[in-house]
């Protein structure tokens, strides 16, 4: 994986890096509701939505090399390894060319968060933190209705764990910073946004 410097030199794709773009990193369980947060972010602040998960799920149907393993580790409610997916972060960013980017589901452990750090040198702005617990995710994806692979009970079970054992290491390193902005996502859809929106109206 290059890094920064590395990419500069070889006047790779990632010179959209050195524009400095915004990021605000979206983080939260499984079912939290950052995808739903971020839908109505990206509509009133301007900010473009970037779902790692999302863009992971695309590479895994294309004819990628690394499409039947990114398939094994979301069935198995892992994380995929960080060079897979800082790439396809790195490289949606520079094809849609924006400077505000809203990245939801990234970094899902200590090791995504230092490899996007050394890879493109971007810090975030600050990280949303969307608190819900864990019997509210479950009720909420097993409603989600969007026929994910990942949404039956036992992987939703292995996607918890592994979020419990690998979340917490980001929000200490980001929360010693003083970016982390915890938010009670067990409310209403519209309660949280009430929630979200003051503090991006105080961040923007
Ligand atoms: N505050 C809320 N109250 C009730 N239902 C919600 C709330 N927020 C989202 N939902 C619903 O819960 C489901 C999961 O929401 P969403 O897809 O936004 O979560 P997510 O954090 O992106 O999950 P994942 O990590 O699995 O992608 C969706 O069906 C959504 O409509
Ligand atoms: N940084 C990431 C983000 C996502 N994944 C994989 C593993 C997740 O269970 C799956 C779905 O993500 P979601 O849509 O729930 O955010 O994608 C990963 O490995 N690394
Ligand atoms: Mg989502």
């Amino acid at each position: 994986m290059e890094t920064a410097d590395e990419a500069r030199n070889q006047g790779s794709s990632v010179s959209i890096l050195e524009k400095n773009p915004r990021v605000v990193f979206v983080l939260g369980g499984p079912g939290s509701g950052k995808g739903t947060q971020c839908t109505n972010i990206a509509k009133l602040f301007g900010y473009t939505h970037l779902s790692a998960g999302d863009l992971l799920r695309a590479e895994s149907e294309s004819d990628s090399e690394n499409g039947i393993m990114i398939k094994n580790v979301m069935k198995e409610g892992k994380i995929v390894p960080s060079e897979v997916t800082v790439k396809l972060l790195q490289q949606a960013m520079w094809k849609i060319g924006k400077d505000k980017f809203l990245i939801d589901g990234f970094p899902r452990n200590d090791e995504n968060r230092a490899a996007f750090e050394n890879v493109t040198g971007i810090e975030p702005a600050f990280v949303l933190y969307f608190d819900c617990p864990v019997e509210e995710m479950e009720r909420r994806l097993l409603n989600r209705n969007q026929a994910r692979e990942d949404d039956k009970i036992e992987t939703i079970k292995k996607r918890f764990k592994v979020f419990l054992e690998s979340n917490p290491p980001v929000i200490s390193y980001y929360s010693e910073k003083g970016k982390v902005r915890k938010i009670d996502a067990a409310r209403s859809i519209d309660q949280v946004f009430e929630s979200v929106k003051t503090i991006f109206e105080a961040q923007d």
